[in-house]
């Protein structure tokens, strides 16, 4: 067993790219080249074509191609991966003229989840997100199965059952889907209860390697692992975080996210995502020593804002501020807190901020305003929640969701709760 595995080399992959000018290619190939040795396979050379749009038979154009056939002949490699989503034509296409095994990086990312997951929920969601992935593209014959030879791109839970036809895998999706809807019922139950219980709940979110889950560790000592690996955070992960002032929030690791995140995963761990989207607090955290930290930083707040994370806060971290010589070095962003969650350094303005940021509680109150009183009228427009308004002869007739600050204020004017 362990002689075969020595004997096993890591695939060698040859990435492709087509530059439309639609997004930053460089930048994406990049990372493409990070996601393909995350995944375990060796990125031996990189080809990008300019074209206004990408050719419908084999992605990039017909030169282009032979020219990639022909280095993978030369150099020997395994795996082709493009950089944008292949249709199955294309595929077959690319794959009888390189004779070489084809993926785009929506199978790539998916491929690296499925090694990843571990929690039962995270497996569902992937083997759901394959097959969905996979559906289309099974052709009338269902050729394209025939590749699934194993290698990067066939892993995952659904590996097995990809070779049924697709009844069946449509028989497998909405058995998926059932239990998924059952896992995030039970989930939903324990969010509930922690929202009845009045626990505050912290999101670490962020591009993957910024050092979420090391923070983590530094703060809660939770022992997640945490490694130099694009994904290496899969489900989310809850512990315990008691903060200076006394109060305890709970704090929660995601699944790191990627540029051009795949449409299909995005759907696949929504309610993962949607999780962190709703915690009282966002933690946006990004590698500072990246050149690319504030683009990680945007396309953070963006997903959130995908998901709802509307009018909470979200504070930018800065993370492994070590690795930068010099504050110039550093991003600027007005409200970020710099930490290094490796050396400890900022953790404590970080707790602050958090502090600082935890929802006030509030207070749902019934007022009879004099209408002398149009000054407290305004703050509470203003500061307050209005839910109900109404100008009886007495005066203004209100009911509002209030702060411990603004019921101060009011208290003579409270009707409802009595004293
Ligand atoms: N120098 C330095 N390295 C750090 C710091 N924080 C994290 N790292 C390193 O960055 C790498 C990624 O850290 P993780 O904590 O796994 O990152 P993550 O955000 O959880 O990544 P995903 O789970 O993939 O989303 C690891 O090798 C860490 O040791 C830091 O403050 N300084
Ligand atoms: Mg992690």
């Amino acid at each position: 067993m362990e002689n075969t595995e020595k004997e096993k080399r890591p695939e060698r992959a040859l990435l492709a790219a087509v530059d439309t000018g639609e997004y930053d290619a460089e930048a994406s190939l990049a990372e493409l080249y990070e996601l393909v040795r995350s995944a375990g396979a060796e990125p031996c050379g990189a080809m990008t074509q300019k074209r206004p749009s990408p050719d419908t038979a084999t992605c990039v154009g017909s030169g282009m191609m032979e020219e990639i056939a022909s280095y993978c002949k030369n150099y020997d490699i395994d795996l082709l991966v493009f950089d944008c989503e292949l249709s199955p034509t294309q595929i077959r296409n690319i794959e009888s003229i390189s004779d070489v095994r084809t993926i785009d990086r929506t199978m790539l990312i998916l491929d690296i989840f499925a090694s990843r997951a571990r929690s039962s929920e995270g497996k569902l969601q992937v083997e759901l997100a394959q097959l969905k992935y996979m559906l289309p593209r099974l052709g009338g014959k269902g050729t394209s199965l025939s590749r699934l030879g194993g290698g990067i791109g066939t892993r995952g839970p659904g590996e097995t059952k990809l070779e049924t036809d697709r009844r069946h895998i449509r028989r497998r999706i909405s058995k998926l889907k059932e239990q998924l809807e059952e896992v995030e019922k039970r989930r939903g139950q324990i969010q509930r209860r922690r929202q009845k219980n009045g626990v505050i709940t912290v999101a670490l979110v962020g591009y993957t390697n910024a050092g979420k889950s090391t923070l983590m560790n530094a703060l809660t000592q939770a022992g997640v692992l945490a490694k130099d690996m694009l994904f290496a955070t899969l489900d989310p992960t809850a512990r315990a975080l008691k903060l200076p002032c006394g109060k305890t929030v709970m704090l929660i690791d995601t699944v790191g996210l990627v540029r051009r995140l795949p449409h299909h995963l995005v759907e696949a761990f929504h309610s993962t995502l949607e999780q962190a989207a709703t915690a009282d607090i966002i933690l946006n955290v990004c590698d500072a020593s990246s050149s690319e930290a504030q683009v990680h930083l945007d396309v953070t707040r963006t997903l959130l804002a995908e998901l709802g994370c509307g009018g909470r806060p979200i504070i930018p971290v800065l993370n492994k501020c070590d690795l930068v010589p010099s504050l110039h070095d550093l991003p600027m962003i007005g409200n970020a807190v710099r930490i290094s969650a490796k050396t400890g350094r900022g953790l404590d303005a970080l707790l602050e901020s958090i502090e600082e940021n935890l929802p006030v509680k509030t207070t749902r109150v019934e007022l009879l305003l004099p209408f002398a009183q149009g000054g407290l009228a305004a703050k509470l427009r203003k500061d307050g929640t209005i839910l109900q308004e109404e100008y009886t002869a007495d005066g203004l007739k209100l009911t509002a969701q209030v702060d411990p600050v603004l019921l101060h204020l009011v208290q003579d004017y409270v009707i409802f709760p009595h004293e």
